[in-house]
């Protein structure tokens, strides 16, 4: 382990690429008595300012750790995390408090944890502008503000019991915007809710997005929220494995598997299990990609791998 750790700090560097949020080779390890667990292998992610993402993936693959970091929350173990000029790994106790007040909203998939259920819906979205000197007149009209962006005004004088796990939700998105974050982040927001309340409240996030500016990233393992943002990243093992990219209102979904920055890739599991690819492969440079091939392929005819540089002769495994 400790050699993951140290090959991970060896690899420190500049991310080529910009974004508001910049993961590189973040490793996050758990050590609880006599186990250890690698929550985050090495993973890589760069969010551009103004993107509505989802990151999705198994129970366990390492989304909530992730998004724990990313708020400032938890500390990873090793890599480097960037968001909107703060570097999470070097933050002082200062600045993280600022970070988490100021840089990133929070929604979480319990409603009962984004609100104090003595205060009204008004009252909790006024609340955190209270913690970054807000005056106080402005804090009412700021709160009010937000909950008619986010469709539910209606809801300003009521206490969250009063309000269905939808409303709850909405509000909550009002709360994790007050102070005007530059991410927003959520973990399974529509998690505990029917189809209809979900889609009102990824509505309300895509408002947060387009309408009050946020970069939001939102974990889902809901395909109603997955289908409609742009980019959704898959989490597998702790790294980020595939991407797939759709146009305007979900349309027309393409899967891209990513490249990390050491040029390691991960291939989906349907591949490996169809192609029947284990431990060694072969890997050929086609014309215009490369070719993945089982262990114990017959050696291609030509130099450039199976099927020579005038393309395909046969099946193509796992042609990437
Ligand atoms: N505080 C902790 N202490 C020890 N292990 C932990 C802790 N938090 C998470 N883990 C472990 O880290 C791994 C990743 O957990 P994480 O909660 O990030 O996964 P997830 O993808 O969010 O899962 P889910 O979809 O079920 O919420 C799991 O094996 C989990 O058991």
């Amino acid at each position: 382990m400790r050699k993951l750790e140290e090959r991970a700090r060896d690899a420190l560097r500049t991310p080529a690429d910009d974004g508001l949020v910049v993961c590189d080779n973040l490793v996050r390890v758990y050590r609880t008595d006599e186990v250890e667990v690698q929550a985050l292998q090495g993973l890589d992610l760069v969010v551009e300012e103004g993107e509505c993402m989802a990151l999705v993936g198994a129970s366990g693959s390492g989304k909530s750790t992730l998004l724990s970091i990313l708020s400032g929350l938890d500390l990873p173990t090793a890599g480097r995390a960037l968001v909107a000029g703060h570097d999470l790994l070097a933050m002082r106790r200062r600045e993280r408090l600022g970070y988490r007040r100021r840089t990133v909203g929070f929604v979480w998939q319990q409603t009962g944890r984004n609100l104090l259920p003595y205060l009204t819906a008004l009252e909790n979205v006024a609340l955190p502008m209270k913690y970054t000197g807000v005056p106080h007149r402005k804090r009412g009209a700021r709160a009010a503000e937000l909950l008619d962006v986010l469709g539910v005004a209606y809801c300003r004088d009521r206490r969250p019991a009063e309000l269905s796990g939808g409303e709850q939700q909405r509000v909550a998105v009002a709360v994790a915007t007050a102070n005007a974050p530059r991410v927003l982040l959520a973990d399974e927001p529509t998690g505990e809710l029917d189809t209809a309340s979900g889609e009102e409240v990824f509505a309300a996030l895509r408002r947060a997005n387009e309408e009050l500016g946020a970069t939001v990233l939102v974990v889902t393992h809901d395909p109603l929220v997955s289908g409609q943002v742009r980019r959704t990243v898959r989490i597998r093992d702790g790294r980020t494995s595939t991407e797939t990219l759709r146009g305007p209102g979900g349309a027309g979904a393409e899967e891209f598997t990513v490249l990390d920055r050491a040029g390691r890739l991960q291939l989906p599991r349907d591949y490996v299990d169809r192609y029947g690819l284990r431990g060694r492969v072969r890997l050929t440079a086609e014309p215009d990609h490369v070719g993945v091939w089982p262990d114990g392929t017959d050696r291609p005819a030509g130099p450039d791998g199976p099927t020579g540089p005038d393309g395909p002769t046969g099946p193509e495994p796992g042609g990437t």
